[in-house]
C-alpha cells in the first residue's frame, strides 16, 4: 500500500517516517501525476494559506477532489485540516472544500501556541499523544461527519466516510496509530472497491 504525502510545504519528512511505520510505503508528492500510484493522501500541517497558494499555482485542486471522489481516503494534519474544510471562519476563501466542516485557524490562542497532550480518540486504544501548533478548531461538523476527539470540549478530530482530519500533528511523535488508523481506512475502501 503507498500513502502519498502532499509535499508542497510544511511537515513532510515526518509524515512519511510514520507511514512507514505502519508497514506502508510513504511517498512524497510533488507532482499531479504522481496521485494515480498511491491508495491514499496527507495534507500535511504548515501554512494553509501558502499551501493552498501553491495548490492553485500546480493545478493540484480538481485532481485531489477527483482523487477523493474515487473514494480514495484523504487526511488533514493542522493545516491540511484547514485545507480540506469546507468553510474557513471569517470568510477566507476555501481549499479543497471536501468536508463538511467549519474550522478556525489558530484557535488556540497566544499562550497556547503550542502545546501537547494525551488525547483520547474514538476507534483507538488507550491516548494517543498529539501536538498543537497555531492549531485550528473544528468549530460545526455536517450530519455525515462523525467527531473523534474532542479537547476541552473542542473538536480536534473528525472523520466523514473516507476523509479524516485532525488540528494537531500526529507525525512529530513516536505515536503511529493515528496514521494506523488511515491506514486502515484505505484497506477498507481498497475492499469496497474490489467488493
Ligand atoms: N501547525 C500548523 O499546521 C499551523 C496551521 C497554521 N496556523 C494555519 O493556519 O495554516
Amino acid at each position: 500500500m503507498k500513502i502519498g504525502v502532499l509535499a508542497l510545504q510544511g511537515a513532510v519528512a515526518e509524515h512519511i517516517r510514520s507511514i512507514n511505520q505502519t508497514g506502508a510505503e510513504g511517498v512524497p508528492i510533488k507532482k499531479v501525476e504522481q496521485l494515480s500510484d498511491i491508495d491514499g493522501l496527507i495534507i500535511p500541517g504548515g501554512e494553509s494559506t501558502t499551501i493552498g497558494k501553491l495548490m492553485r499555482k500546480y493545478n493540484f485542486l480538481e485532481p485531489i477532489r477527483s482523487f477523493s471522489e474515487q473514494g480514495k481516503p484523504v487526511f488533514g494534519t493542522c493545516a491540511g485540516l484547514i485545507v480540506l474544510a469546507k468553510q474557513i471562519a471569517g470568510g477566507e476563501e476555501s481549499h479543497l472544500g471536501l468536508m463538511d466542516i467549519q474550522v478556525a485557524r489558530n484557535a488556540f490562542g497566544r499562550q497556547r501556541e503550542s502545546f501537547e497532550t494525551d488525547l483520547p480518540v474514538k476507534g483507538i486504544e488507550e491516548t494517543v499523544r498529539a501536538v498543537f501548533i497555531r492549531a485550528p478548531l473544528i468549530l460545526t461538523v455536517g450530519e455525515e461527519v462523525e467527531v473523534l476527539s474532542t479537547y476541552k470540549d473542542e473538536i480536534v478530530t473528525a472523520r466523514q466516510g473516507h476523509l479524516l482530519a485532525a488540528s494537531y500533528h500526529p507525525e512529530l511523535t513516536d505515536d503511529y496509530r493515528l496514521h494506523q488508523y488511515f491506514a486502515d481506512m484505505i484497506k477498507e475502501a481498497k475492499a469496497a472497491v474490489q467488493l
